[in-house]
């Protein structure tokens, strides 16, 4: 897990889009430097990214790969692959939520044999959605190692998974909700933190 980010809780401010219940914890700067960030580490990490390929879990995941990809062309110009995996079949809770909207499985034409996955998502909670993850893999292939960056991590673990990479980790109560707002899916860059029950 990443060192640079300690966590540290700083007094949100009011998002007016959002009404009194949400504030924004991270806004458009601290999203493209988080990013800029882990673009680094994962090369540091990995000595370059030969092997990596960037796979981003939908919905907000993607849009964040694809910007990690962006910028590790400019670190290394050979670049490293993105793409997408779909979770939805292989969750725990598919009984109790069957009505889930199916997405987007995109694996580059590298595959994934022998490659450093770099899976990527927008929050890192109970950990359940990257237990999907990790079989929806193993049927795709077998890569040589499998990473997990996440744009925030809130905490509250149910599984013995953690990040890689880390954007912001920000301690939580179980009762509020971490919402991601980016500019391809929701027309700005936030991350807000909502309180209350109700909100999930
Ligand atoms: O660690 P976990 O407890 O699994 O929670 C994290 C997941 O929850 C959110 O996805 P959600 O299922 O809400 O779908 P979305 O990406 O379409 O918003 C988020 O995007 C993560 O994928
Ligand atoms: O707070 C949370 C929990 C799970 N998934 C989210 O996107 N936010």
């Amino acid at each position: 897990m990443s060192h640079t980010d300690q966590g540290t809780r700083v007094p949100p401010e009011p998002h007016p889009a959002n009404g009194a219940n949400g504030s924004v914890v991270l806004g458009h700067a601290e999203i493209q430097r988080a990013l800029t960030r882990i673009a680094h580490e994962i090369v540091e990490r990995n000595k370059g990214v030969a092997d990596v390929v960037l796979l981003g879990i939908p919905s907000r995941g993607v849009p964040l790969a694809r910007r990690l990809a962006e910028r590790l062309a400019t670190i290394e110009p050979a670049g490293a692959p993105v793409g997408s995996l779909d979770v939805t079949m292989y969750r725990d809770d598919l009984r109790s939520h069957p009505t889930r909207a199916i997405g987007r499985t995109d694996v580059p034409g590298t595959g994934i044999d022998g490659k450093v996955v770099v899976l990527v998502d927008d929050v890192l909670y109970s950990g359940r959605t990257i237990r999907a993850a990790l079989d929806a893999l193993s049927d795709l292939g077998r890569p040589r190692a499998v990473q997990l960056a996440a744009l925030v991590d809130r905490g509250h673990r149910e599984l013995p998974i953690r990040a890689d990479f880390v954007g912001k980790n920000l301690p939580t109560a179980h009762t509020e909700r971490v919402r991601v707002r980016l500019t391809e899916t929701d027309g700005e860059d936030a991350v807000l933190i909502e309180s209350g029950e109700g909100t999930r």
